[in-house]
Order: C-alpha cells, then structure tokens, then sequence
C-alpha cells in the first residue's frame, strides 16, 4: 500500500534519543558560594522562622581532611535504625554546626507541615487533594475511618486475588497449562517506575509469574515484548495500570495488546485487570467489558508515590514478593521520620544534605550509586520521585523559582568504568549517595576466590575506594547502608525517600505533589497529532484531484491554515514517509523545499465526509 520515492524513505531528523541523564542549565560556582536564603516554609505550616536570616557557607578551604576529626563527625552524625539494620552517613557531607542551627527552624516547620499532610490536610493545594501515601502502610493514621477501611480491604483483596492466581484458583481461560506464568503490565511513570525497581531488587529467580512491561507507545518495543511471550500470551495476567485511566501511551499499550488477544484468538477480559481510580476511563471500560478483576487507586496517592498501593503491591504480590514486609518497612521507616529531631530522623538528614549540597537551588545533581545489581532501577525510580516532586519552575507564593534537583546514576562497581572519572576529576556538579549493602549472598553461598578475599570483599572494596577517592578530590557523598535486599529494607528505603522529597519540597516552599510542567508537553503532543489529521485531509484533498496535484510543504501548510507550522509538517511527512502510510513524498528530505508530496490513494468517503 506504501509508496515512497526519493530519499525520504529514512526518517533524518525524528530520533531524539533518550538520555538517562537530565539536561540541566550549569551554574558557574565558586567553590564556597554563599548559601542562599532558605525559603521560609510554607504550606501547610505557613510560620515563616522569625530567624531565618542568610546562610552562609563558611570560608573555609575544603572538607575535613583530619582522620581523626573525620571519624569524629562520623560517629557524631551516624544515624542508625536498629529495628530496619539501617544506616544513613553523612559525615562526607561539609555541612557545618553553625549551618544546622540556622536551618533548624525551616525544618521544624516542614516536619510540623509533613505532621498536618499525615492527619488529612490538602497538601497538593493546586490540585485540592490530600497526600495520603503514608496511610498505606499505616492505616490507621488515615483520617477517616471509611478510609481506612478501603485501605485495608484494597490490600486484602489484593491478598487474596494474587493467592488465588498463584495457587492456580483463578485459571487462565485457554491456558495447557492451566495457571497464569506471566504478567504483562502496561502503565507509565510512577504506573510502572515502582513495580519496575521492586521487580528488580526482590522478585525471586524462579517467581510463580515472570513479569515484563509496556511503559511506552514505542511500537517496536511493544512487539518485543508480545513477541517475548509467544504462546505463553494464554497464559498471561495483563495488568493495566493507570492512575487517571486516560494516559495515551497506556491505551496504546492496551490497545496494541488486546489486538495481539484477538490476533492469538483469546478473550482478553479474561485475562485483564485494571488498576485505577474509580469511574475512570479505563475503570469503566473494565467494568463494562467484564475484566477478570479491579483494583482501586486512591485520589489521594500519586502516581510517584503508588508504590504501596495496589499499583506496586499487586504485580509484587503476584510475584511472590512478601508485600506485608514491604509495607512493615515503610511503617517503621515513617515512624522514624516522625522524629522531631533532625539528627534523630533520617528523612531530614538527607533533606539536610541535599539543601546544603545544592545550595537549596539544585545546582548540584544527585548520583545514586548502589553496590548491589539488584538496586539497578533505584535511580531510574528516584529520577520521577525527585524530579517530578522537585522541579518546578513556582513556588508556592507564584515566585518563579526554578527549583530542582537533577538524578541519575547506575550501579557500582560497574560505573566505576563508566562516569566516574568524571566525578572523580571533572566538573564538580554533583553529590553522591552510596548505597551500601552489607550482606553479600545468601548465608552459606560464599567462597573466597583468593585467600581471604571474597567476590563481595571486592565489591565492598571498590564502594569504600571510590568513597574515599571522591571525599579527597573534595567531592561530598552519603552512604545509606542497609543489611540486606528484602521486602523490608526495600519498603524503608522507599518511604525514606518519599519523606526526604516532602520535607525538601516544604523547605525550598513548592508544591511536592502536583506536576503541571508534564502538562506542556502532552498537550504539544495532541497538537502535533490533530495537525497531522489536517496534513492528511489537506493531502487527501489534492490526491483526488485528476491530475492528482503533489503539494509543496509551503502549500501543505497553507492549506492547513497553519504556515507557521511548516516545519512540524515536514516532520510529519518525514515520518509518515518513513513508515509505508500511503504516502509519497518526492524529493530530497536533505533540502525540504524540494518537496512534493502526494497521497498513494485517494479516499473519496473521507474528502465527502
Ligand atoms: O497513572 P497515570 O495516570 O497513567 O499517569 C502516569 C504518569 O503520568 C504522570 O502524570 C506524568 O505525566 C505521572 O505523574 C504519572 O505517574
């Protein structure tokens, strides 16, 4: 049906590659720049500290390099949880005495506004929504009892339906073997960052269902994934998850999969089941089509922070992942974070950090760099958690702030051969946090591979080496230590981290929990798809014309009332040429002025239409 001529068979300028690592403006700074003006917390405790004068880093000449004195500070500022095995350093970080007392009042502020956000407030004042991620693993914090009450039989039922599926209860309709053995979850953002990471870090090597993901409207990438599956399609759960239930690469996702059930003859809705708010879109269409099963998602959590609702627990529980014990962590670690005392709470101390390290304005990046594999996601999860709660260009008295703080990293060791010679010796731009793992396997699995020297020694050589490295090139770390991967540490991490953003948010005073700059860019994307209609008719228009006429872009554009979109027009053309859709463009796409472009059919219904 396709034909193309000329060179614009291969798309020139359409691939804009995704890097891992955000683009951010770069601040010159001296190397002891002035603090800046904390902003007095706003809110939901609104007292701005009567003492909040200017913060200045003093002028000294670098971090501490005294051993002793190093290992003072160490023990000084230690943070341990007992119960959670867990450690939070911050030695590595040159915040000083002087500089904690003067931010004392901002955070007693932010933790009494975290304290109002627990009871009910609405904390996401845009939106007029409460935040109540943290009732998920504490019901009975939530403010209400009918509250609680969906909280505790949302996690019941998920309980019981992930039982049910394992057990081989709830058969697949057209399955030899008789059970599910695989989940397909279709979602984005925080529908899919979360139970990503926690596939990754927990799910058993041999878990009952194999999960994979479709978490974008790449069509390549979603036949990778059916394609993966083969006949096992029978025997899949699909999970689709959104939030708002009108995400367009989530229906893409879903759509593109139902065709792959009709394609395979199986009956998709029973094999479906939608997590989302109730009366969505997709809730309704679940509904009406009779799905196997749907599972709230709360107005009051967000899709960052979903992890402990039935948008991380289903797919973890159905994986056999203990999501009691993840929820368990999250609790003691919110406990904790309830400290009053900055030193005492984990959550503030890494707030701390973070303001001291970026000058309370972003202007340095955050490297999360776990020594362990099965950490991988944690950064790329970390990326929406901090970036999508921090980054926002007001602040919550309208002040364009630009606020922010930029995340990427990987893993160690392996990023030891990567980009750490840059942070070692390159532009100073950026603070790390280790993220240290004291057991290495499983009790009973280890050997040593030299006399006295395990494969983990090593591992736990190069974190300490590359610690010590940077610290003396003057490059500021954290180390967060925990004992092990398990559905506990990884639940405290999670809620360590969730804690950390909101007290951060309420000290630079924005709005932690809204993302109105995600709204931008999906409403250029609609538009770029409504012109794309317009080309199309306009093309269509002077294909059915005898002769048929071949349009110049100048012409396209014109006809479509839109000469100031001409360039996105020749993108559109690139593309659809570049993708056999009936229509032929002649030509160089190298000089788009030489550009004629036509239709390989003409559709009279739609030109009458
Ligand atoms: O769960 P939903 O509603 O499909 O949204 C997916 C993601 O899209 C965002 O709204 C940003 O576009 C995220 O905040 C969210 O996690």
């Amino acid at each position: 049906m396709a034909s193309i001529s000329g060179i614009c068979s291969s798309s020139p300028t359409l691939n804009h590659q995704n890097h891992s690592t955000p683009k951010r403006r770069r601040t010159p700074l001296p190397s002891f720049p002035s603090r800046p003006k904390p902003f007095p917390p706003r809110s939901l405790a609104r007292e701005a500290p009567a003492q909040l004068s200017s913060i200045t880093k003093p002028h000294h000449a670098g971090l501490e390099k005294d051993s002793r004195a190093l290992w003072h500070r160490y023990v000084e500022w230690l943070y341990q949880h007992k119960e959670l095995g867990l450690y939070l350093d911050v030695s590595r970080v040159g915040f000083t005495d002087e500089f904690v007392r003067e931010m004392e009042p901002g955070f007693q502020a932010a933790l009494r506004a975290m304290e109002d956000l627990e009871k009910g407030a609405i904390a996401n004042p845009d939106e007029g929504r409460m935040v109540g991620h943290y009732w998920l693993r504490d019901s009975s914090r939530a403010p209400t009892a009918f509250l609680k009450t969906q909280i505790d039989n949302t996690l019941d039922a998920i309980c019981s339906f992930a039982n049910d599926v394992v057990s081989g209860k709830i058969k697949p309709p057209s399955s030899p073997e008789g059970r599910f053995t695989q989940i397909l979850s279709v979602g984005i953002g925080g529908s899919a960052l979360g139970p990503q990471f926690v596939a990754e870090a927990l799910a058993p090597d041999n878990p009952p269902l194999k999960i994979r993901f479709i978490d974008n409207t790449d069509p390549a990438g979603i036949d990778h994934q059916i394609a993966q599956l083969g006949p096992e399609l029978a025997s899949t759960l699909v999970l689709v998850i959104s939030k708002s239930g009108g995400t367009p690469e989530t229906r893409n996702g879903l759509l593109e999969v139902q065709k792959a059930f009709r394609e395979a003859g199986l009956n998709f809705p029973k094999q479906g089941v939608a997590i989302t708010q109730e009366n969505s879109l997709l809730d309704n269409t679940a509904r009406i089509e009779g799905w196997l099963a749907r599972f709230p998602m709360f107005d009051w959590v967000g899709g960052r922070t979903s992890e402990m609702s039935a948008v991380g627990l289903l797919p973890a529980a159905l994986q056999s992942i203990d999501i009691r014990e993840m929820l368990a962590g999250a609790a003691l670690m919110d406990e904790a974070n309830r400290s009053t005392v900055i030193r005492n709470n984990p959550a503030a101390l890494l707030a701390l950090c973070w303001y001291w390290a970026t000058d309370g304005v972003g202007s340095k990046d955050m490297v999360i760099l776990p020594y362990k594999d099965s950490l991988l996601l944690f950064s790329r999860y970390l990326q929406q958690l901090v970036m999508e709660s921090l980054g926002k260009e007001f602040d919550l008295d309208g002040n364009r702030v630009n606020q922010g703080i930029s995340v990427y990293g990987n893993k160690g060791s392996t990023d030891q051969h990567a980009y750490i010679q840059q942070l070692r010796e390159g532009v100073h731009n950026f603070f790390v946090t280790f993220i240290e793992v004291l057991r290495d396997r499983p009790p009973g699995h280890d050997w040593e591979l030299e006399p006295g020297v395990t494969c983990g020694d090593y591992l736990f050589g190069m974190l300490q080496g590359t610690r010590s490295a940077l610290y003396a090139n003057n490059r500021e770390s954290l180390t967060v230590t925990v004992q092990e991967v398990n559905p506990r540490s990884v639940g405290a991490l999670i809620a360590l981290y969730e804690r950390a953003v909101g007290i951060y948010a309420s000290i630079v005073n924005i709005n932690a929990y809204h993302q109105p700059g995600v709204e931008a860019g999906k409403k250029a994307a609609g538009e770029v798809l409504a012109l794309q209609k317009r080309v199309l008719a306009v093309l269509n228009e002077a294909s059915c014309k005898e002769p048929v006429e071949p349009l110049t872009l100048e012409e396209v554009a014109d006809r479509c009332h839109a000469p100031e979109d001409i360039e996105m027009i020749y993108k559109i053309i690139a593309h659809m040429a570049a993708n056999d859709r009936a229509l032929i463009a002649e030509g160089n796409c190298g000089s788009p002025r030489s550009i004629k472009v036509f239709l390989g059919e003409c559709n009279l219904d739609e030109l009458y239409a």
